[in-house]
């Protein structure tokens, strides 16, 4: 694709990425991302600590400058000097505010002078719902108004792409909570297309329309909340996204039989090179029911109270272990007999090496409009 390209109809994807590399003195840190984002999609990147998340966006921020691959955003590629000029896709990071500006001056800080200014301004302020706090300075406002503000910030130039790197990271819980919510109406409202780093779990599902789980500089996954938790791609993205336990299957005629119960057998999980000792199953704690009986399958080792449900720790006859989800009200003490079996209409997904045998795979696949 060449500069020129911009005077075509808009593409859907206002960002394409094709294998980008990006290392620091040697340590590489960015390992051949490929992956795209859609006009108006809010997409979440997830990963542990030095993953890869900040400069992988600070790549495509243009903070930082990839070594190998290719970027486009709305058109251009990033290493195209025609990108830097034109401007066309506008990036904000959504920041600490200037202490010594008032809310109007920090909203209309990156707004170009002139009549519109003091409009576009106060239809920010409206948005995020702060009319009347025009005049005050950040320190006379709360977390939750301080990050509201930087939005308004944000979205006040009416930027194709927003760029935010642990944005509610200074709130306490319940701030965050409700903030977060308020934040992805607003957003969508507005149309715009974010990217957003967080290795909070609850923050992604909350606003993501897709999120990329990042290990060790790969994307392992790109999906939405749900495709990453019920359909997991790779044994990380399960054990990071949700508590997972791994345990081993064999197929059993029709069935695909574990120590906690069988599920039927598919076709589909046939590959020539598996061997049935390879096979385990993936059991997250709803997947599980279990009940006090002295012939069961395990004992509990461990309950801990997390408010509307417990979550138990059984230590399966095996020497496995295996977390249970239970209601608040089902209390069975350390060392009860129980039998752990699969919650009607719970499918556990069958995995090989690591990586999930799944009918469809969760994967995105690459966009065709480059
Ligand atoms: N300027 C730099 N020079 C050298 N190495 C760096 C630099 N910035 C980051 N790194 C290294 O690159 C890897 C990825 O860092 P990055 O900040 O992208 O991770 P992250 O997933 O955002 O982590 P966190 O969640 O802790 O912020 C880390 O091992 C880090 O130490």
């Amino acid at each position: 694709m060449t500069p020129t390209d911009v005077n075509a109809a808009p593409p859907d994807d206002i960002i394409i990425c094709r294998d980008v590399h990006k290392w620091y003195d040697g340590f590489h840190a960015v390992r051949g991302v490929t992956t795209y984002v859609k006009r108006g999609e809010v997409v979440i990147i997830i990963g542990p600590s030095g993953s890869g998340k900040s400069t992988f966006i600070r790549t495509i921020n243009r903070l930082e400058r990839h070594e190998r691959g290719q970027i486009i955003v709305d058109g251009i590629p990033l290493t195209c000097a025609e990108t830097y000029r034109r401007g066309l896709a506008q990036m904000v990071e959504l920041g600490a505010l200037f202490p010594h500006l008032t809310v109007a001056q920090n909203v209309a800080f990156g707004l170009e002078k002139g009549r519109q200014r003091g409009r576009l301004m106060a239809e920010a302020l409206q948005l995020v719902n702060l009319e009347g706090y025009a005049a005050r300075y950040p320190h006379q406002l709360s977390g939750g108004q301080q990050q509201r503000v930087a939005l308004a910030r944000a979205l006040a130039p009416a930027p194709d792409l927003i760029l935010m790197d642990e944005p509610f990271s200074s709130l306490d819980a319940g701030l965050r909570g409700q903030l977060r919510a308020e934040v992805r109406a607003i957003l969508k409202e507005r149309g715009a297309t974010v990217i957003c780093v967080t290795h909070d779990q609850e923050e992604a599902m909350q606003l993501a329309d897709r999120m990329a789980v990042m290990n060790e500089g790969r994307i392992e996954q790109l999906g939405s909340p749900e495709q990453v938790f019920n359909y997991p791609d790779t044994r990380f993205a399960a054990e990071f996204f949700g508590t997972a336990d791994f345990l081993p299957a064999w197929r059993d005629g029709a069935y695909l039989t574990s120590e906690v119960g069988r599920i039927p057998w598919s076709e589909a999980w046939a590959t020539p090179s598996r061997t049935d000792d390879e096979l385990q199953v993936m059991v997250r704690p709803d997947c599980l029911d279990m009940e006090p009986e002295e012939e069961g399958n395990g004992v509990v080792v461990q309950r801990e109270f997390l408010g509307a449900f417990n979550l138990y720790s059984v230590g399966l006859d095996s020497g496995r272990r295996v977390q249970v989800m239970q209601s608040h009200l089902a209390r069975f003490d350390p060392g009860t007999r129980v039998r752990t079996f699969l919650r009607e209409g719970h499918q556990p997904l069958p995995f090989i090496d690591g990586q999930a045998l799944v009918d469809e795979p969760a994967y995105a696949t690459e966009p065709d409009s480059s």
